[in-house]
């Protein structure tokens, strides 16, 4: 039976949670999760990416359903983390009472949910949290974590609760999430020993999505049920958004007072602030701490991005060949796929989805906009713009640029257009250029804006053509044609502007042809040098941003830059 007949018995937006599970790789996240949902344990170890479970209830007469996000503890995917902070109602963090390190994620964990919740200011400022120390079962001369160490600390903490666990062996596990349950304040009955375990199919589970009673007269109501969905699969971007409104709507009706905004409403006072201001935008602001709810009221932004097929996401479009393992990813913003804070989220996203889709080997960075690779970055982000909006503005670059160039994938640039600047970082980033022949340009072009060129964009040029063509390239802000560009190497091959697509295709497949481990353990180690230099600055890189940009002299020199465009345009 499919899973959207489970979502027949739909449950309200007010009885749907979504529970995310964090801490380091190898804590047992994955296991105190297969335990509630099935009571299973498994002594493999593999790796979670990201999976996402669903668990309908019929309780008391109602329908309610838990959305579990079981995270990754290995893979650095900051946007996707970022996200599930976000979206998140209730939480567990675990940590291995046998690893000292993975308690101090936990308690770093317990910060960066807060700070992301309070800089969107969402109805819960301190969302239930349960801490799980995990492993219990190790003998003592493992431990590494005294019970009573945490137990003092969750005591200072709001909202948050601490039990020591086993997966392996079921100790507490039912306790853990009868805990966090009465903390949320949801139906205890959820908690695995309070209902009855039922499969799709299940008689009881059928009729009870009828709402006809099962069990003799007036038994139905005091027998709780749970049925994993067993085909779930994570909400668009889309659906959560109206699932989201809706719950909205829902508790203002419920709740006299305060009242509770309908979320378009509560953000629409913002969407004047940014040109092209769509949903995803609103997200991206709300996730950088940049969106204030409307008069001072409260409201909740519970939203989900899929990077798949996804209605919602506009400016970077993604189709993945599943037959040949190649995904093309198209830049759409047009007029000149200026690179702006939400696309360079949805960028981020879609390159963090593709790293971890085991199916794909390899990426096609493209436009769909006709003659534009990309202008670069938007002007208009580093223009009499906040500091606060610039240093989010920088962490946004700095995270698509890091899944780009430390991606596992192969990864072609086709470029059908001019690619100047933050463009050509693009471009550049990828293991192999094709460049369409005729009056496209493609270069570093910065000290002509009156900026410099950020060390980690120098790195990059320099890998790609060397210390001399670097020297003179940045000093003059060069523009290459393609031609140009072939001959100093910083694209690999120029043909025909309608052959560009094709010529991509024809390399890919050699590059296929190579082992993908041997492949990446090459690409990792030559790229490693340049991507750590970024990675352990990043928050320094981002503020020495913010302070450069907004100098007055700087700012100047944009604004007569953007009026030289304003004017050749004219
Ligand atoms: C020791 C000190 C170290 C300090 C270092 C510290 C920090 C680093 C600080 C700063 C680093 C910043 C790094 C910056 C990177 C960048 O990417 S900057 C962006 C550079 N890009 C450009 O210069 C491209 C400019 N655009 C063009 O040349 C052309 O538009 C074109 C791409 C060749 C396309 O030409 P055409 O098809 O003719 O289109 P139009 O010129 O008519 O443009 C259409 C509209 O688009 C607007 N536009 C163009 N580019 C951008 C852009 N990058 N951002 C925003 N808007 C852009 C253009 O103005 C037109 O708008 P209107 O229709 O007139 O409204």
């Amino acid at each position: 039976m499919s899973s959207h007949l489970v979502d027949e018995c739909a449950a309200p937006p007010k009885n749907c949670f979504r529970l995310v599970v964090l801490g380091t790789a190898r804590v047992g996240k994955t296991a105190i999760v297969s335990r509630f949902l099935f009571n299973q344990y498994d002594d493999q170890y593999t790796p979670t990416i990201e999976d996402f479970h669903r668990k309908m209830y019929r309780i008391r007469g109602e329908v309610y359903r838990l959305d579990i996000l079981d995270t990754s503890g290995v893979h650095p995917f900051p946007a996707m983390r970022r996200l599930s902070f976000l979206t998140g109602d209730l939480f567990i963090l675990v940590y291995s009472v046998d690893n000292y390190e993975s308690y101090m994620e936990v308690m770093r964990l317990r910060e960066q949910i807060l700070e992301s919740k309070a800089s969107c200011k969402t109805r819960t400022a301190a969302p239930p949290m349960i801490i799980a120390g995990n492993k219990a079962d190790r003998p003592e001369s493992e431990r590494e974590v005294l019970y009573d160490e945490v137990a003092k600390w969750v005591s200072t903490v709001k909202k948050c609760a601490f039990l020591e666990t086993s997966a392996k062996k079921n100790g507490n596990i039912n306790e853990l999430f009868q805990t966090l349950f009465e903390l949320a304040k949801l139906p205890p009955e959820m908690s695995p020993s309070l209902h009855r375990r039922v499969s799709i199919g299940d008689q009881a589970w059928e009729a009870a999505k009828k709402g006809i009673s099962f069990y003799p007269r007036g038994k139905q109501d005091d027998n709780p049920l749970g049925v994993v969905s067993p085909h779930a699969r994570r909400p668009s971007l889309r659906s959560d958004l109206i699932e989201a409104e809706a719950k909205a709507e829902q508790e203002q009706r419920r709740a006299e007072k305060p009242s509770i905004p309908k979320i378009s409403s509560a953000l629409s006072p913002y969407r004047s602030q940014y040109r092209s201001c769509t949903w995803m935008s609103l997200l991206r602001q709300a996730f950088q701490g940049l969106v204030r709810p409307a008069g001072g009221q409260v409201c909740r932004l519970q939203v989900q991005h899929r990077c798949y097929n996804a209605p919602a996401a506009g400016h970077v479009q993604v189709d993945m060949n599943s037959d040949t393992g190649v995904a093309t990813v198209r830049l759409n913003r047009p007029p000149v796929n200026s690179l702006n804070l939400d696309v360079l989220t949805e960028l981020s996203i879609a390159l963090e989805k593709l790293e971890t889709d085991r199916s794909c080997r390899a990426m096609v960075l493209a436009s769909a906009v006709p003659g534009i690779f990309s202008a670069g970055l938007d002007i208009m982000e580093m223009y009499k713009s906040t500091p606060e909006r610039c240093v989010a503005f920088w962490r946004a670059l700095q995270d698509a640029w890091l899944n780009l160039y430390g991606s596992r994938l192969i990864t072609m640039a086709a470029i059908e257009g001019h690619s100047p600047a933050g463009g050509c970082l693009l471009a550049m980033s990828c293991d192999y250029r094709v460049m369409a022949d005729g009056k496209f340009q493609i270069g570093l072009n910065e000290t002509r804006l009156g900026i410099v060129a950020p060390f980690w964009f120098t790195d990059v040029m320099l890998c790609t053509i060397g210390h001399r063509e670097t020297e003179k390239a940045l000093q003059l802000g060069a523009m290459y044609s393609a031609q140009q560009a072939l001959s100093i190497g910083l694209v690999d091959k120029v043909v025909p502007a309608d052959q560009v697509m094709s010529t991509v295709q024809t390399e890919l497949k050699s590059w296929l042809q190579i082992p993908d481990a041997a492949r990446v353990i090459t690409k990792t180690s030559m790229r490693k040098q340049v991507l750590d230099r970024l990675s352990s600055q990043k928050e320094k890189d981002a503020q020495f941003f913010a302070d450069f940009i907004l100098r007055e002299s700087v700012q100047k020199s944009l604004g007569a830059y953007i009026a030289s465009l304003q004017k050749r345009k004219s």
